[in-house]
């Protein structure tokens, strides 16, 4: 292939997420999750933004995939909210609920788009959280038989199944840091989380597998990031591990390795009671997936800091541009996580799961957004993956993140990572330069000027 080109039929898409677009969320029978709780607590995220109204993508979904159509779309990653299935979180499902998404295949199978569904995109009903949420165990068979319930009522129907989104978000963000739902701050239930979600996943795919043949293929989609020492000091580059330790090889090694990396196991269990990892939870967690989402932004640069508490380090900016988000534009990083993820862990076909970036979008008096920068980003990156490909790494689609600008969770609507603008207070959606950049990208199946 040429500098950019990309095989035949790569899947080019875009990705969402439920509670950061649909809004309804006390339309349709859905039962509250855990992010209508903190959104509504009074602190948690900036300006008190909720995603109560969000894109109001429920009722504007035919719009949406109409613009999908028009993107050339060849694959839309969306997230099904578990409360609207089970408001409960179990027990009886609740039928407009699922009526929904039917709707929503229905449009896209009009506009001839491939459904790539994410089961959990962290909106845990609140019933659930109320019983002990991800750090109690029974957590992961609810959700088990929400994917199986799932597999049943619409796995005729959907080509890719993601089990979870960012497993260590959900575990770290949720139960460590506190910045997102359900807001505690305590690791050995951040730990007990991310066994929880991995033992969950694989419980999943266990259900998959056994509900017969089906057409669809399953996987996982974890966020990873390349971690670099500051400099070479030996300290340095031990800090740096430990931080890769945790981002990555805390789920990566269970689920191509079948156990815990020994060092963080070690590391960990001298501050933190760690979960049990029993044989047969791990041998439930690394059943072979048929593809592995990766959600790529940026690197870390690290250095060691003996006075942080939890992984003696501290994160440092690296020396290049910025995102709204202040994450530093690294597109070789894309390129060193997909190569390590071949070399080191599966041969599975790879999906570039998100990618994107968040810039001050506004709407020039022409009505156009012109957003270079994102253009920029999305090039460098898809430059990247092009060479990786060309390299023999299988990746088999890219889904751009985000379709639209949505609820960035904590930040509230207050960074913007569409290809389309959304105009809050009218609904509008206005394509954006890179819009139109990324419907060129797609029909030349080339990055393009
Ligand atoms: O921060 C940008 C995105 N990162 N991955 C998970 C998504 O829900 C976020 O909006
Ligand atoms: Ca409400």
């Amino acid at each position: 292939m040429a500098e950019g080109g990309f095989p035949p039929g790569f899947l080019w898409g875009a990705a969402t997420a439920a509670y950061q677009i649909e809004g309804a969320v006390d339309e349709g029978g859905r039962g509250e999750s855990i992010w209508d709780r903190f959104s509504h607590t009074p602190g948690k995220t900036r300006d008190g933004d909720t995603g109560d109204v969000a894109c109001d993508h429920y009722h504007r979904y035919r719009d949406d995939v109409r613009i999908m159509r028009e993107l050339g779309l060849a694959a839309y990653r969306f997230s099904v909210a578990w409360p609207r299935i089970f408001p409960e979180g179990r027990g009886r499902p609740n039928p407009d609920g699922v009526a929904f998404y039917e709707r929503l295949l229905d449009e896209l199978e009009k506009a001839g788009i491939q459904p790539v569904v994410t089961l959990y995109h962290w909106d845990l009903p609140q019933a659930l959280q109320d019983r002990g949420g991800w750090p109690h165990r029974d957590t992961a068979y609810r959700f088990a038989d929400y994917a199986a319930w799932m597999f049943e009522r619409l796995g005729d129907r959907v080509p890719y199944w993601i089990t979870h989104n960012e497993p260590f978000v959900v575990s770290i963000l949720g139960h460590v840091t506190g910045e997102h739902a359900p807001g505690l701050n305590d690791p050995a239930a951040g730990f007990r989380t991310a066994h929880h979600l991995l033992l969950s996943h694989g419980l999943a795919v266990q259900a998959f597998r056994e509900g017969g043949r089906r057409k669809g293929r399953i996987g996982i989609t974890l966020n990873l990031s390349p971690v670099h020492p500051a400099s070479g000091s030996p300290e340095d580059e031990a800090a740096a591990r430990r931080v890769d330790g945790l981002i990555n090889r805390w789920f990566l090694d269970p689920l191509f390795r079948g156990a815990y990396p020994e060092d963080m196991v070690e590391h960990f269990g001298r501050l933190i009671p760690l979960p049990e990892a029993s044989e047969d939870d791990m041998r439930l967690i690394s059943q072979d997936v048929d593809f592995l989402g990766v959600n790529y932004y940026s690197r870390q640069v690290v250095r060691h800091d003996p006075g942080e508490l939890f992984l003696q380090m501290r994160q440092i900016d690296g020396p290049g541009p910025k995102t709204e988000m202040g994450w530093e534009v690294y597109p070789a990083g894309l390129g060193e996580i997909l190569r390590r993820l071949h070399e080191a862990y599966t041969k599975a076909p790879l999906f570039v799961t998100e990618n994107g970036a968040a810039y001050p979008d506004t709407v020039s008096p022409d009505g156009a957004v012109h957003d270079p920068d994102r253009i920029a980003y999305l090039r460098d990156h898809l430059l990247e993956l092009s060479r990786v490909i060309a390299g023999g790494v299988p990746v088999q689609g890219y889904f751009l993140w985000s379709l639209m600008d949505n609820f960035e969770w904590a930040h509230g609507y207050s960074k913007r990572f569409g290809i389309l603008y959304v105009d809050y207070p009218t609904q509008r959606r206005i394509w954006k330069d890179s819009a139109y950049w990324y419907r060129r990208v797609i029909e030349a199946n080339a990055v393009v000027e």
